[in-house]
């Protein structure tokens, strides 16, 4: 009967479901995972300045770090017999907040800052062209405290404990040689990167992320997100380059704003996330529909118009941001917001012209206040035997 065909579908369901959400993502590859894998529900980022004065032991912790993420994105602890089973008499090397639990698409990965360039590890030279101090935007508010850093490590899972368990443990490993900045926990993705996932929401309400670069678009990856042999350096080749913004949202007063002045700001009706003058959410956007008297339907100066490849000499990039809130500020508020991250091939002709329109013009910004601020070098992946940022020591 119908309750059996049910119960049938309910029990060949579930466990599809369940596997995706537990998956392993191979951790070696060409390129590093975590900026095509499907954008996972959490993330955890955290930004390291580096505190030993000795290349040797830089080299020796990339392999370190890279034996326990390849470990833990395989859903094992950070070294065998971590968390209990090895010596009683010493710390565990495993903090084991994730023990049972399953690899959650647990992906880690890295991105080396301008900073780390300097005279200490004799990486001067090695510096990209393109690894620019990203420039002050207008109503920038960074906080030098949540901004920039020697090292980025980002970890998304489907579980946060996973996130936060991989980040832990490789800063525990790092003890001594490298300390944390600042880091920044993500509670739900405001990207899709493939394009069987469902659109999110973020903080406004709004279905974010529909027209992202997605892992199907080879093209679009090959244009605007790879480092190619031309672009250089050499051990960049495969990689690409990591902008990260902590864009505090003034949600309150967002919530007094109507609908039809959110959807103007925006350019797309908040429901279904189609643009204004479409009716579905992947229908392409017309910039040149106009409404009465008129006026454009998508605004001059909408979000969507402004950060279009139509009005950015065809710059992209691929977003892959996480909604936040860090507690409130004591003015009852909640300091929320979204935790921006893009990666782009060059981000001097793609991020700093598109944030640089949208500081200038965009009317969200008055909804908004960018509050910190990171550019890394994201190296390609790790080959079988090799190590993160090996490339880099050649
Ligand atoms: C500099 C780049 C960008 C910043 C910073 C940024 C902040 C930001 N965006 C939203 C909400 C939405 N953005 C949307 C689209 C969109 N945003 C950017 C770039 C930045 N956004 C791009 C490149 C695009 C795609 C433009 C296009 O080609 O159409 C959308 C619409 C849905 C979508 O396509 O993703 C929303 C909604 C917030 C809230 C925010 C800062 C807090
Ligand atoms: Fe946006």
């Amino acid at each position: 009967g119908a309750g059996a065909a049910a119960g049938a579908f309910a029990t060949k369901a579930s466990p599809e479901v369940e596997n995706v959400a537990a998956a392993k993502v191979p951790f070696r590859g060409d390129i590093q995972a975590g900026i095509t894998t499907p954008a996972q529900d959490h993330m955890h980022f955290v930004a390291l300045d580096v505190k030993t004065k000795s290349r040797d032991e830089l080299i020796s912790l990339l392999k370190e770090w890279t034996v326990a993420a390849e470990r833990m994105t395989a859903g094992q602890e950070a070294a065998e017999n971590g968390a209990v089973g090895g010596n009683a008499e010493a710390p565990p090397k495993d903090t084991g907040e994730a023990l049972d639990l399953p690899a959650s698409a647990l992906t880690i990965t890295i991105g080396f800052g301008p900073s780390l360039f300097d005279d200490r590890f004799g990486l001067k030279d090695k510096r990209p062209e393109r690894l620019i101090d990203l420039p002050r935007f207008p109503q920038d508010d960074l906080d030098p405290a949540r901004s920039n850093g020697d090292i980025c490590i980002q970890a998304c899972a489907n579980d946060p404990q996973v996130a936060v368990h991989a980040i832990r443990n490789l800063v525990r490993i790092g003890f001594g040689r490298v300390a944390v900045r600042w880091s920044q926990l993500g509670f739900g993705r405001t990207s899709s990167t493939t394009r069987d996932q469902a659109t999110p929401r973020n903080m406004f309400g709004f279905k974010d992320g529909t027209r992202n670069i997605k892992a199907e678009d080879t093209d679009h990856l090959r244009d605007h997100v790879w480092v190619s042999k031309e672009d250089g350096p050499d051990w960049l080749v495969g990689g690409t380059y990591l902008v990260s913004r902590r864009i505090r949202m003034h949600i309150e007063i967002w919530d007094r704003t109507s609908l039809v002045e959110q959807e103007q700001i925006v350019g797309r009706t908040k429901g279904e996330g189609a643009p204004l003058g479409q009716a579905n959410e992947f229908d392409e956007p017309d910039l040149h529909v106009k409404g009465a008297g008129g006026i454009p339907l998508i605004g001059e100066i909408a979000h969507i118009r402004l950060a279009s490849p139509e009005a950015l000499n065809g710059a992209r990039i691929l977003r892959r941001g996480y909604n936040f809130t860090d507690g409130s500020d004591g003015l009852g508020h909640l300091d929320a917001g979204l935790f921006f991250v893009a990666f782009n091939r060059d981000s001097r002709t793609q991020f700093v012209p598109m944030q640089q329109a949208l500081s200038t013009k965009d009317d969200m910004m008055e909804y908004v206040e960018h509050t910190g601020s990171g550019h890394f070098a994201v190296p390609p992946g790790v080959k079988e035997g090799g190590f993160w940022g090996e490339g880099l020591f050649r």
